[in-house]
């Protein structure tokens, strides 16, 4: 929003207003600070989520989220009584703090709260509830752009209204069964299970809970157990899924959409409208993951969705690359501006129902006890870590590679989907006590498993 530039980032707003005229669209937008503003919020969560990894096992799942909900909220109105770049950039570093718990906390308590046999698809409702939340701020955003003075205030402050219902929501949830043991309550881990489960025959389940709790805390260092040859499956998935979901380039879309479709030549209401759209299609293309993911596996998606992206971005990069052509100087027909758009939104359908969910669910799901907290935290901070790169360069990497850009992440594609093919196995249906053993019968990996050992089932 122009008001906004103005305010925070006159170059950007001055350089925007220059080129109206003509000028390389590769660059209009390439400003560390408008950078800085977007990507701070991912460096504070990264290490947030450390610091969220303590509470949550010290004090249970759902004060985590209280903190992260109260941060949060604290953040959110921050930002929208900004007067000036230090209070919007620190309300954008406690938002981030806000999401570090969060996707710490959630995704844990969504997994011991969850029976079984539903925990994949609950797994993916978290993804699921990011794309929503992704639609509803470019939702907000096509909004307020209309207000003719501070709607971009309103469009900030309204990040109140998640960080509320979290907030509220976690004074009343109750705590994890697994939380309470390892806090030493057994007789209301017992209660709670049975409340969830709706029936007092947990018996099993609860001797099991117990032993995984005695298991883990048997477990020293969970840090240096993770580092151990036997675990490098593992270990390479916990670190190479993250890394490989953000190297999909799908964030350059998600927060850099409106700029992007600037870049292509739409004016500011149709280039948040197209926002909107890529929003819809990222929430039901998760959709299709949902009611697919324990069906076909986790395998096809992500090979059909990579090689899909591999196309679209191969396509999106040659048509910039055939209109701007080196120099960024030309303009986009409406009739190729509209195709690039549907290129694009297939691109994130693809990411939506692979990547985006599964980039969650199969480290979650590969780690067995005595090293799944280690191993969450390193799939969270990877994440963020990534995430925060590519929102810190993404516009200079488009002044700098032009066209290019989009057959680079397009290269990563290619890559991980290679990477899926050959070195990930089929998790689906599989009970997370008994995941070695798809690691023991891999052609790659069983070179790494001790033929004798048990410790790790
Ligand atoms: O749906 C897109 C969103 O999904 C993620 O890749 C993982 O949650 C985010 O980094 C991204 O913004």
């Amino acid at each position: 929003m122009d008001e906004f530039l103005l305010k925070f980032f006159p170059n950007v707003y001055h350089k925007e207003k220059n080129l109206k005229e003509g000028g390389s669209q590769y660059c209009k937008f390439n400003d560390h600070m408008l950078q800085l503003f977007t990507s701070s919020l991912y460096l504070a969560a990264l290490v947030a989520s450390f610091a969220a990894s303590i509470t949550t096992k010290a004090f249970g799942r759902k004060i985590s989220m209280l903190i992260g909900g109260l941060i949060f909220l604290i953040g959110a109105v921050l930002n929208g009584a900004a007067m000036n770049l230090g209070v919007l950039i620190l309300g954008r570093l406690l938002l981030g703090v806000g999401i570090g718990y969060a996707n710490q906390s959630v995704p844990v308590y969504l997994s011991e709260m969850a029976p079984p046999k539903l925990r994949g698809a609950l797994n993916v409702c978290f993804q699921m509830a990011v794309t929503l939340g992704i639609l509803i701020a470019n939702l907000v955003n096509y909004g307020t752009s209309t207000m003719k003075k501070n709607g971009w205030r309103v469009s900030l402050v309204l990040a109140a209204v998640p960080a509320v219902i979290m907030t509220v929501g976690a004074v009343f949830l109750p705590d994890t069964p697994n939380s309470l043991i390892d806090r030493g309550q057994k007789e209301k881990a017992k209660t709670m299970l049975q409340k969830i489960r709706g029936t007092s025959n947990v018996d099993n389940e609860f001797e099991d809970l117990i032993i995984a709790s005695d298991m883990s805390k048997q477990v020293e260092n969970p840090w240096g157990n993770i580092m151990k040859p036997r675990y490098r499956p593992q270990l390479t998935v916990a670190v190479l899924v993250p890394f490989f979901q953000q190297l999909t380039g799908i964030n350059v879309i998600m927060f850099y959409a409106p700029v992007l479709f600037k870049t292509l030549g739409f004016g500011d209401g149709a280039a948040l409208m197209t926002a909107v759209i890529t929003g819809l299609v990222n929430v039901f293309a998760t959709l299709i993951s949902i009611f697919t993911v324990d069906r076909f596996g986790r395998r096809p998606l992500f090979l059909v969705g990579g090689t899909l992206m591999i196309i679209c971005q191969i396509a999106v990069g040659s048509i910039i690359a055939s209109v701007f052509g080196m120099d960024g100087l030309g303009t986009f027909s409406k009739g190729l501006g509209n195709i690039t758009v549907a290129i694009i939104c297939v691109y994130v359908a693809a990411f939506a129902w692979s990547w985006g969910p599964l980039g969650w669910l199969v480290p979650s799901e590969v780690f067995p006890m005595e090293i799944r907290s280690a191993g969450q935290s390193i799939n969270v901070s990877v994440n963020m870590f990534f995430t925060f790169i590519i929102g810190q360069i993404f516009l200079t990497m488009l002044c700098e590679m032009k066209f290019g850009l989009f057959f680079f992440f397009g290269g990563f594609v290619v890559i991980m989907t290679f990477f899926i093919l050959f070195f990930l196995p089929e998790t689906k249906g599989i009970p997370i006590e008994d995941i070695s053993r798809i690691w023991k019968s891999h052609w790659f990996w069983k070179k790494y498993m001790p033929a004798d050992d048990n410790t790790h089932v």
